[in-house]
């Protein structure tokens, strides 16, 4: 009989639109498996591999990852999380045509993709949001001027994702700048029978 594929949503949203907060709900309120991508890729730079040194310079300009990186550290999450059983939350993933690509390429046939979560919240919060988050992340992005860099590829290359799949009625939008339990409260309702 032929494997059961995994569900799988995407969760987008700029950098500080609440992408890992909701997804962390999420995991607490269904059991589901929350992949972020940009975690991949840090713990990937942090293990010194061949791809570090590649990841932090790209991480650090708010650029976007090879996909080959990126989604070969995905489907080896997602197996080593138990393939057919799971039901994922694939967060900040794909943001770019080349991330799009590579997924396709990849992964397209092997999992029941369901829709986009697009957490829609303005630059101004965001800023502020991530700002706050710079005091205790250490991360090297947390920063006015990697943040801008995020904020254009962000517009340029993510944005028209979301386009892509919004034609395609596969996104569900939520008001993304209420506190943490009123997004959450918009968000629930899609998940009860991911
Ligand atoms: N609805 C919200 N209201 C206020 N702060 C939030 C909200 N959602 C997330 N945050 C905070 O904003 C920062 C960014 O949230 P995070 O979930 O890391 O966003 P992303 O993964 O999209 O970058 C974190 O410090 C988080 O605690
Ligand atoms: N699909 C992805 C996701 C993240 N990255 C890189 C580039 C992103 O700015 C960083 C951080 O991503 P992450 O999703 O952790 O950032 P935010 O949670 O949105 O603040 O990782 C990538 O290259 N490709
Ligand atoms: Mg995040």
């Amino acid at each position: 009989m032929a494997e059961e594929k995994p569900a799988v949503a995407f969760i987008l949203g700029g950098p500080g639109s609440g992408k890992g907060t909701q997804c962390q709900r999420l995991v607490n309120e269904y059991g589901l498996v929350h992949l972020s991508a940009g975690d991949l890729l840090r713990e990937e730079r942090a293990s010194g591999s061949k791809d570090a040194e590649l990841i932090e310079s790209i991480i650090r300009e708010g650029k976007i990852v090879p996909s080959e990186i990126t989604v070969k550290l995905l489907k080896n999450a997602m197996e080593k999380n138990g393939w057919a059983k799971s039901k994922f939350l694939i967060d900040g993933f794909p943001r770019s045509q080349d991330n799009l690509d590579g997924w396709n390429t990849m992964m397209g046939n092997l999992v029941n993709f369901k829709f986009v979560l697009f957490l829609d919240c303005s630059e101004d919060i965001m800023t502020q949001r991530i700002m706050k988050r710079a005091e205790s992340s250490g991360r090297s992005d947390d920063n006015i001027e990697s943040l801008k860099k995020r904020f254009r590829t962000y517009i340029e290359s993510t944005k028209p994702i979301i386009d892509f799949y919004a034609k395609q009625n596969k996104v569900v939008t939520v008001n993304a700048e209420r506190s943490i339990e009123e997004v959450f409260e918009k968000i629930r309702p899609h998940f009860t029978d991911f």
